[in-house]
């Protein structure tokens, strides 16, 4: 039937359909969430779902790789390493960046961390460790020049604020972000642009080429003007989705990440 034509619904069985959902024009009918609304979702997955933060950390690190294997592929890096430089925040946006960067060793980059502000706790610990182990190396400190990142790397993944952020950014992060807006390589960023207000975002803030929505966008995705928009963070239930009004677009076939 149509339902199933447009949406990829097999077998019928009753399933309910979800034309709504399905086709490019429905984009527009993807819930954009508040500050509030964000941290409400996150509370809810925690607190009544009973989802771990690793569970989902590593479901959003994974869905970030993918994305960025997706828009920059090995293929397309014209320099002989595929090197990328991930900068990591204090909070859980830090800790997707960690696992991001695992992942994408996995795939074949050659990711290198700087982790300024690492938060005395197991799960980020034990995500260092594991990239540790896998030869990603941590930078003991920040190249000032965006001339010396441009030459060594190809792409930065900003995992530096996510949607906890607030008020003006304190340092070490105001001169990395400064540095960051003066380079030319392409920025990802995960879930939010770092240093932008999470619903009215940062004409001066730094501009990246791709960013990665995690759950559902957040008003300041509004006003991202990058080449590459992902929605990642293929985890949350139905009953929640429906709650929050978040209308998700269908993710095509098995896959964790969708491009808007
Ligand atoms: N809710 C979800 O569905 C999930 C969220 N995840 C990630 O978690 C992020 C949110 O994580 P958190 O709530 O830990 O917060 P963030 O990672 O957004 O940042 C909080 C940290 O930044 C610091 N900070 C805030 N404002 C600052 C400022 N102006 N200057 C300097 N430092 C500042 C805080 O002190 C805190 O250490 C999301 O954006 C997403 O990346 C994923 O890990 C897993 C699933
Ligand atoms: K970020």
């Amino acid at each position: 039937d149509t339902c199933a034509r447009i949406a990829g619904v097999t077998g019928g069985g009753g399933a309910p359909c979800r034309k709504y959902r399905a086709g490019p024009d429905m984009a527009g009918g993807l819930k954009y969430l508040s500050q509030e609304e964000a941290q409400a979702v996150d509370e809810e997955l925690f607190n009544e779902y009973k989802f771990s933060v690793d569970q989902l950390m590593e479901l959003a690190g994974l869905s970030c790789a993918t994305a960025i294997a997706k828009a920059y592929p090995i293929s397309s890096f014209t320099s002989n390493l595929p090197s990328v430089l991930v900068v990591c925040g204090p909070g859980n946006n830090g800790g997707d960046g960690l696992v991001c960067a695992r992942h994408l060793k996995l795939f074949g980059y050659e990711p290198a961390i700087f982790y300024p502000k690492q938060p005395n706790k197991t799960l980020f610990e034990n995500l260092c460790t594991q990239c540790r182990k896998m030869d990603i190396p941590f930078l003991p400190e920040f190249p000032q020049e965006a001339e010396v990142i441009d030459g060594a790397y190809s792409l930065v993944i900003d995992a530096i604020f996510g949607f906890s952020f607030k008020g003006a950014v304190r340092e070490p992060f105001g001169s990395i972000l400064n540095t960051l807006k003066q380079i030319t390589i392409p920025i990802a960023s995960v879930d939010i642009p770092s240093g932008w207000d999470v619903e009215k975002g940062n004409k001066e803030g730094i501009q990246p080429d791709m960013l990665i929505s995690l759950t559902a966008p957040k008003q300041s995705a509004h006003h991202f003007t990058g080449r590459y928009h992902y929605l990642g963070g293929r985890f949350v239930p139905m009953a929640l989705q429906e709650k929050y009004k978040l209308n998700l677009p269908l993710y095509p076939d098995t896959d964790c990440v969708l491009k808007l």
